[in-house]
């Protein structure tokens, strides 16, 4: 594939390991982080010691902490900061550029009030004849591992599926195996709520729990991540996907996710403001139980993995309480449930 050049907006765990990849595929690639210091320390000492401890980042990686100097050249851009960056990312974006640029994105949650999935929001942000194609970057991918070349898949989504290609061309190596799909709204729900189960995971864990447990979550997870894609139009076969029951499995069973290690900490009796300051890192999971749990009520999706990681998190609900409700709801039918 030709050379490109390409922005990449979030210089934190994942942003770092997917410049990596489009860098040893030749691409040459302008890592934009607001911090100076660790634009400096990427520069100077090719590390990202906050985010990505013991990686050497490749000299083809540039980083600056000027957005326009991220920008300048570039048709395609790589937005990877929370979803609570989102929007603000995206008024810079559309202030710096005069021309349509495309614009891929590879995080994971949904905007507490508005309910609005990653790509429906850069939509509302970027002005129409500013914006090219939108294409999602989703699936089981740890930045720890892609980082270090461990094989990895996931899944490249757009409603135009020559982006969505074009996307799979970028990023695809021996090492980073890119599939396509059309449905982004499922590609989206899937990487969202997954984080919730995550969570859920790791409080079950904290509370000394097994592998039953851990198993129960990511099948009844997923039996409810269905009802609530099904409620928003998505394709039921896209959960059974990468960015279905894929992102569950490495979610709720990794050591190095950052959903799972914070509930594992709530399910040890911390709240969820004193755990995020202790990651130092983005747990995009508390943010989406908030969006999914009003969500769901609204569409009158049942969702009780969601409604109980929502009372703990938000009503102060002790967790052992939560998985003893969980357990003695009214027996049910698994094949209509
Ligand atoms: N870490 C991982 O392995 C994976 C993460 N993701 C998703 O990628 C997204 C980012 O996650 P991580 O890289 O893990 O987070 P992180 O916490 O490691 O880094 C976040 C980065 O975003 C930057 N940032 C925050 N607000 C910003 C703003 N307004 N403007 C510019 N930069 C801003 C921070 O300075 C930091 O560099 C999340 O949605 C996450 O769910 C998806 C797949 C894998
Ligand atoms: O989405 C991810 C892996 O696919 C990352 O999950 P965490 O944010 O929980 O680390």
């Amino acid at each position: 594939m030709s050379r490109n050049h390409i922005a990449v907006i979030g210089a934190g765990s994942w942003g770092t390991a997917l410049s990596m990849v489009l860098a040893d595929n030749n691409h040459n690639v302008m890592l934009y982080s607001k911090e100076k210091k660790h634009v400096e320390e990427i520069n100077e000492q090719r590390t990202n010691k906050d985010f990505l401890p013991g990686i050497t980042i490749p000299e083809k990686i540039v980083a600056t902490n000027n957005v326009e100097e991220a920008l300048n050249g570039t048709d395609i851009v790589l937005l990877v900061v929370p979803t609570k960056a989102i929007r603000s990312v995206c008024q810079q974006i559309k202030n710096i550029i005069s021309k349509p640029i495309t614009i891929i994105h590879a995080s994971k949650g949904i905007e507490p009030g508005s309910f609005k999935r990653i790509s429906e929001m850069i939509v509302e942000e970027v002005p129409q004849n500013l914006l090219g194609d939108v294409v999602v970057l989703s699936g089981p991918s740890h930045a720890e591992e892609v980082s270090l070349q461990q094989p990895t898949t996931v899944t490249s989504a757009s409603s135009n599926m020559d982006a969505a290609a074009m996307v799979q061309r970028l990023f695809m190596n021996n090492y980073f195996r890119v599939y396509t799909n059309p449905d982004v709204i499922g590609v989206e729900l899937g990487g969202a709520i997954k984080n919730i189960i995550a969570l859920g995971a790791g409080v079950s864990h904290g509370l000394g729990y097994g592998d039953n447990a851990k198993a129960a979550l990511i099948t009844r997870g997923l039996a409810e991540i269905k009802r609530l894609g099904a409620a928003m139009g998505a394709k039921k076969q896209t959960f059974s996907g990468l960015t279905g029951v894929g992102d569950l499995i490495v979610t709720c069973t990794s050591v190095h996710s950052r959903n799972f290690r914070a509930g594992k900490l709530i399910g040890q009796g911390r709240n969820f403001e004193e755990v995020e300051n202790e990651l130092g890192m983005v747990v995009e999971g508390i943010r989406t139980t908030e969006a999914a749990y009003h969500l769901a009520k609204s569409l009158h999706v049942e969702m009780p993995i969601t409604d109980a990681i929502y009372n703990v998190l938000f009503n102060g609900k002790d967790p052992k309480e939560a998985v003893d409700d969980l357990m003695i709801r009214v027996g049910k039918d698994e094949a209509n449930s």
